[in-house]
Formats: C-alpha cells, sequence, structure tokens
C-alpha cells in the first residue's frame, strides 16, 4: 500500500520576513556518504541530508557492509576503502533517488561480487541505458530491463579497462558512474561532456585526496587510486533554497535571509536569470567549504520581467525549472524556456506536470517539445484549488509556494514525496508565513 497524502498549502497574505537554514544539498550528501564507504579511515559528515534519497544511499552502503553511524544531521563513517564493501545479501533499494542508482552502478561494476539495485515505479522508468552502455564498453558484466535500458539492473562485477568516452547528455550522474569506475581502473578513463555538469564528484574526489584533471569540458583520472577519510561540511542545498527565493519574489514586501547555502557554479544558473529578470538577490558572507562555495542569500520581493531560457545554462538550473516557470507568471512579458528535454525523464515528466499542474491552478502557460512558454501576468492571482504533485518533490514544493499567489489554498496530493530532499519544508514555509 503506498502512503498518499493530501497537504493543504495556504498563503499568508502577509510579507515573508525571517532568517533560514536550509538542509544539506542533496548531491553532496550523496556523494559525502559514497566517498567516505571507499576512503581508508573514518570520515566525518556535518549537515547530511536526512532526505529520503540520501537515506537510500545510506542503507545501500550499510547493505555493502559498511559501518555508518548516525546522530542526527552528523554520520561517522569508518571506510575500509573499496577493498571493504561486500556482497550484499539482498537488493539495494535505491527508492526514488537517481543518483543513488546510478553513481552505484558505476562503483558496484568495478567490484568482484553479485548485487541488484532497483527501486520504485518512478526509477523502473528513467533512462538507465545512459550508465549501463558505457559502463560495458568499460567491459561491466550488467543487465537491465527492455534491453539494457531500465532498472532493476544486475551487476556481477569484475575488473574493467578504461574508456574515453563522449558523454551523449550533461549528466552529472553518467560522469559520476563512470569516475567511481575508473577510480577502480588501471589506466587513464576520459570523460567529455556536451556542456558541463554539476561537478561535486570532482571536488569531493579532491577533499579525499585523489586527483582528477579538468580542462574544459574535458576529466582525465588516472586509477587505482587511494582515497583518505576527512571531514565533509555540507552546505545548504541551492536547489532547496530555489523554492523561498521563489515564495519571496511572489510575495510582496518580503526580504528573507538563507543562511550558508552552496553556491557552486555548476549549480546556480538560476542566480544568472534572476538577475536578468531584475530579482535583487545579495551574496554575502562568501566562504569555502572542502572546496565548495558558500554564502548566505538575502532576498527581496521586485518586479521582475521574462526572460530567454536555454541552451548551456540548463544543465546548471535543470532541477530548478518548474520553480523558475512559478516566477515567471508573475514576471512581465513572456518567458521561453527552452533546450530542456532532460526534464522528461526526471522524477516525472516534469515539462508535462509543471504545465498541467500550474494551468490547473490558474496560470498562463503552454507546453513545448524542449521546454515552456509562460505568460507573465504580474499581480494576478491564481484560483489555486487541489493539485498533483505525481510522486515529484519539486514539483510537490513549486505547487505548495504557488498558494503565496492564489485566492483559494492549494491541496498538493501525494506530498509526502517532498520528504525526498526537503523533509523539513512544510514546517520552514510555516516558519516564515507567521
Ligand atoms: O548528480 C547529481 O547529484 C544530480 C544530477 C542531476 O541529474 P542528471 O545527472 O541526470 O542531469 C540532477 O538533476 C539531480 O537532481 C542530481
Ligand atoms: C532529479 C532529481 O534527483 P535524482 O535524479 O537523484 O532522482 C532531483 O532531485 O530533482
Amino acid at each position: 500500500m503506498i502512503d498518499v497524502t493530501d497537504l493543504e498549502f495556504k498563503g499568508s497574505g502577509k510579507p515573508l520576513n525571517g532568517e533560514l537554514k536550509m538542509p544539506g544539498d542533496k548531491s553532496i550528501s550523496h556523494r559525502a556518504v559514497i566517498f567516505g564507504a571507499i576512503a581508508h579511515g573514518v570520515t566525518t559528515v556535518e549537515g547530511f541530508l536526512r532526505g529520503n534519497d540520501c537515506i537510500s544511499t545510506l542503507q545501500c552502503m550499510r547493505a555493502l557492509g559498511v559501518q555508518i553511524d548516525e546522530s542526527g544531521d552528523h554520520l561517522t563513517i569508518n571506510g575500509q576503502g573499496f577493498d571493504g564493501l561486500s556482497e550484499p545479501n539482498r537488493v539495494l533499494d535505491v527508492g526514488n533517488s537517481g543518483t543513488t542508482i546510478r553513481l552505484l552502478s558505476g562503483l558496484l561494476s568495478a567490484l568482484p561480487f553479485y548485487s541488484v539495485l532497483a527501486g520504485d515505479v518512478s526509477i523502473h522508468r528513467r533512462p538507465m541505458g545512459r550508465v549501463i552502455r558505457p559502463l560495458m564498453e568499460m567491459g561491466a558484466d550488467l543487465w537491465g530491463r527492455s534491453g539494457d535500458s531500465y532498472a532493476p539492473i544486475s551487476i556481477k562485477g569484475r575488473k574493467l579497462h578504461p574508456i574515453d568516452y563522449h558523454l551523449p547528455v550533461a549528466s552529472a550522474q553518467v560522469k559520476s558512474a563512470l569516475i567511481l569506475a575508473g577510480l577502480q581502473t588501471e589506466g587513464k578513463t576520459t570523460l567529455t561532456e556536451p556542456g558541463a555538469s554539476r561537478d561535486h564528484t570532482e571536488r569531493m574526489l579532491r577533499a579525499f585526496g585523489g586527483t582528477i584533471r579538468t580542462e574544459g569540458l574535458v576529466h582525465e583520472l588516472v586509477g587505482p587510486q587511494y582515497l583518505t577519510g576527512t571531514d565533509i561540511r555540507v552546505p545548504g542545498d541551492f536547489s532547496s533554497a530555489a523554492f523561498f527565493i521563489a515564495a519571496a519574489l511572489l510575495t510582496p514586501d518580503s526580504h528573507l535571509v538563507l543562511r550558508s547555502v552552496g553556491m557552486n557554479p555548476t549549480r546556480t544558473g538560476m542566480i544568472v536569470v534572476l538577475e536578468k529578470m531584475g530579482a535583487k538577490v545579495s551574496l554575502v558572507n562568501k566562504k569555502e567549504w572542502n572546496g565548495e562555495p558558500v554564502c548566505d542569500i538575502v532576498i527581496d520581493h521586485a518586479q521582475l520581467r521574462a526572460a530567454e531560457i536555454g541552451g548551456a545554462l540548463i544543465p546548471q538550473l535543470i532541477d530548478e525549472i518548474p520553480i523558475l516557470a512559478l516566477i515567471a507568471t508573475e514576471a512581465e512579458g513572456t518567458t521561453v524556456i527552452r533546450d530542456a528535454s532532460e526534464l522528461k525523464v526526471k522524477e516525472t515528466n516534469r515539462i508535462r506536470t509543471t504545465v498541467d499542474e500550474l494551468k490547473r491552478i490558474g496560470a498562463d502557460i503552454e507546453e513545448t517539445e524542449d521546454g515552456m512558454i509562460i505568460h507573465g501576468h504580474p499581480g494576478r492571482r491564481f484560483s489555486g484549488g487541489p493539485a498533483d504533485s505525481s510522486g515529484d518533490h519539486r514539483i510537490g514544493m513549486m505547487l505548495a509556494v504557488a498558494s503565496q499567489k492564489s485566492d483559494a489554498p492549494v491541496v498538493v496530493r501525494q506530498a509526502e514525496a517532498i520528504a525526498v530532499s526537503f523533509p523539513t519544508f512544510r514546517d520552514q514555509l510555516a516558519q516564515i508565513q507567521r
């Protein structure tokens, strides 16, 4: 039985004011657990995201024999190197997490035992050929459903050989899977991306004493590598902060401060777009944690104008497109989002779910082949009413924020999905609505 929860979100009608600490970055939390496990010695992680996706990674690493102690958002990982991982005696459950299944496919392909990766209904619909094919080129023995295209993925790990591979899509998950395989492979692995995807794996690898050379879109690493445990501090998740930035931009006279948010430039394309739209975003108190830029974000409500969003910027704001679409409903003019076909293979087809659900509550928005067109009407309120996250956390939170400009409350169906990346979302939204 799937537990389905309807949650009602209601804008308070008042300006949003206050200071918030965002939950830990999801991409960095996954990688901290995986690298802590394959390194030698103790790794501590401060600010680990206790969202369902990262918990899936944590449980998978435990099932592979790694000892991980938890105390709130603090982890202590007792890493024993790649050799310390052992054959799991059950299917590894990745839940709803694309990052978990793809990164672990690369890791497990080079380890000398049998393993199976499976997850929920959404994960079994997402393309896995993009990791299976290049891993097979490295000599891996792995299989997927429908001609090696979908999960479950079963793997008979073995010694691999390096490849020189051109990724067909700008995907950090594919790049990271191949890095995790390459780290265990003798010789030079070369990966060329068609566009720059998030580089958390490269930064984390260096924090653990590993080496990867990046020039433009080409990454080179020589294996095998020996990694050493370290202390990781996880910044707040920019993708979670995006929902609060949007809430402030939709609500006149709002002023929010979001503390210690990760500002990795491969993640913050949304800031570039918002500045073009006329938003007032200040980045203050800049620092660096384990090679990741971090700062506080100060956001004030401002009148916005429409923007064109496409090209190389898309991978840098891919997870923020649903919330950018909502922001664009409040901007003067027509916003066009293009080159975003990758959205069709996320937890849902996010082009369709964003357009259908925003339309349902009152937005003027159209679907296109590779994106969407949003007709902005500043000050025009939505009707609100029922809307469906379709089991997609980012759609659920976008709809909840839309309640800020809706007459009736927005009732989000399958709102439990929000806990995938932001379990404290509802409470923190309520905190600034008071
Ligand atoms: O590597 C990661 O942590 C992620 C990479 C992106 O996916 P792709 O690699 O499929 O673009 C992103 O959408 C996802 O939320 C997290
Ligand atoms: C696409 C996402 O995650 P994943 O691919 O890890 O499921 C996301 O968090 O928006």
